[in-house]
């Protein structure tokens, strides 16, 4: 039987509340106190379609996998369903009409153009999420900026005639040292999501890695892969070491070769732009009306972290071990110490990192913690027991270059193939990944090297890198698109 939305509509409060999701009805009203994101994020919904808030956030196949059967009401009559009045928001409004004379592909001439049209066409709460740091965002902007206090010492008169920046990563070979790393909510800016991101990395032998909260479903992303793709995991610990074990059981069993243990996350960060985002996002009518306050300082991260295990710790390392083949990787370690303890407890590799400044503020940048490990590895003989990769930041190939001379193995890039996604689909994460190898090939002749092997630790000057008080060339480019913290705003009238 087909329902109505004005029958879903009568069932809009904690008592009955079912929503429509893809154009089938839910009764949720059971779920809601079990809801990872808190109940009050369903109830702004009640009685409405929530499709749009539903589909970033979940993978699709969640409704089947945790809603009983009997709560699956069946069919709506969508020409019956109250239009939502986001329609005709002039916010919205103003986006479409931004979107319809933005940039074309061409004008985008490097990663951080990406991120100056994302700004300016993204929904507000995409961006924010996909632009927050943690706190005041000092972190996030010393990523990049740690770059521009390293310094190249070129070599010249050296035959750079065929320039070859192929590596390998975990023995896979890649045709260039970056890889797509995990970062949730791919929805948020695509309607395909995370596939995008797989087919770009298809197409340029990168290789991608899926993240736990990633908005299609793990399987969907491992089927879009086209072999011999590769790909890796990355994963947050669910407190329920059971549902962990499945997880990282089924992805070695659909080929992921490598599994990153997220280590600098055992409480997401307070990533405010998300969070104030959130709160300028109109409650329901159910809630104002009902006196439910929603819970608007819900961002979306905290929304969705709920189940992360805070107890996690080097005693687990044995029991992945026991679990897996895969290559372990711990993602986030910020100390040569850790790095020592890393390669004690048997792991195969670490990634130097700081989630991207979202996590702990004012903590160094990967690049910086880089520079304090390799040297220390090195002189203990160790620099070959472990792959070193390090992440946040990376906007130009030079940042690359700056990794592998100092040690890495190769660096992980989010944001930028976030905001070309979300600008210009696949055409935009492909031209993004073209323009990163067009810019190794010059950067590498122009430093006068020839391979990645080539690149050491005596074509770089790192000595301003730790003094945190030098001033470099105001870096213009990254100051135009960083959007500040926009503090508290005036009620509207
Ligand atoms: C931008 C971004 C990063 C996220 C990310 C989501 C976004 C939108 N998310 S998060 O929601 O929980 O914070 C993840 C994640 O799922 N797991 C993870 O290990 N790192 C996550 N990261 C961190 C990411 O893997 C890299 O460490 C970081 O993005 C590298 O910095 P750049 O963005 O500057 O390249």
């Amino acid at each position: 039987m087909t329902l109505t939305g004005e029958e879903i509509a009568k069932h809009n409060s904690k008592e009955s509340c079912w929503v429509i999701v893809h154009g089938k009805a839910y009764d949720v009203t059971e779920f809601l106190p079990e809801h990872p994101g808190g109940p009050r994020i369903i109830l702004k919904y009640a009685g409405k379609d929530a499709t749009e808030e539903y589909e970033p956030i979940h993978p699709p196949d969640t409704l089947d996998k945790y809603l009983p059967k009997e709560k699956h009401l069946g069919d709506v009559n969508m020409d019956t369903v109250e239009q939502d009045e986001k329609a005709d928001d002039p916010e919205e409004q103003e986006r479409q009409e931004r979107i319809k004379y933005m940039p074309i592909l061409d004008q985008c001439f490097n990663l951080m153009d990406f991120e100056a049209v994302a700004r300016r066409v993204m929904k507000k709460t995409a961006w924010a999420y996909y632009s927050s740091g943690a706190d005041d965002e000092i972190t996030m902007r010393e990523n990049h900026s740690a770059y521009h206090k390293i310094w190249f010492r070129p070599r010249v008169l050296v035959d750079v005639k065929n320039i070859d920046f192929s590596t390998t990563m975990l023995g896979t070979k890649v045709d260039i040292p970056f890889y797509v790393t995990a970062t949730a909510l791919g929805k948020l800016g695509h309607p395909e999501g995370e596939c995008v991101l797989t087919r770009g990395a298809h197409k340029h032998n990168v290789i991608q890695m899926i993240p736990t909260l990633a908005s299609c479903s793990f399987d969907e992303i491992v089927d879009a892969r086209r072999d011999p793709q590769t790909q890796w995991m990355q994963l947050y610990v669910n407190s329920n070491r059971e549902i962990t074990k499945n997880i990282v059981q089924h992805a070695e069993k659909r080929g992921i070769k490598g599994l990153f243990i997220t280590v600098d996350a055992p409480q997401l960060g307070r990533r405010e732009k998300d969070m104030r985002s959130k709160f300028d996002d109109t409650g329901s009518n159910v809630q104002n009306s009902g006196g439910d306050n929603v819970d608007r300082s819900q961002g979306a991260a905290r929304a969705i972290s709920s189940f992360i295990d805070p107890s996690l710790s080097w005693k687990d390392i044995p029991w992945f071990k026991s679990i897996t083949k895969m290559p372990i990787i711990l993602k986030g370690v910020q100390r040569v110490e850790d790095v020592l303890l890393a390669i004690s407890h048997g792991v195969q590799g670490v990634v130097l990192s700081n989630h991207g400044g979202r996590q702990l503020d004012t903590a160094r940048s990967g690049i910086e913690v880089l520079a304090e490990v390799m040297p220390e590895l090195r002189r203990l003989g160790m620099d070959k027991q472990i792959e070193i990769y390090v992440d946040g930041g990376v906007r130009r190939a030079t940042d690359i270059i700056k990794a592998l001379c100092l040690g890495a193995k190769g660096v992980g890039i989010g944001r930028p193939f976030l905001y070309a996604m979300s600008a210009y689909g696949l055409d935009g994460v492909n031209k993004a990944m073209q323009l990163l190898k067009d810019e190794m090939e010059m950067n590498m002749r122009l430093i006068g090297c020839t391979s990645v092997d080539q690149l050491t630790p005596d074509m770089v000057d790192t000595r301003a890198l730790s003094s945190h008080n030098t001033g470099v060339p105001q870096d213009t480019l990254g100051l135009n698109v960083y959007d500040p913290l926009s503090g508290p705003q005036p009620q509207a009238t």
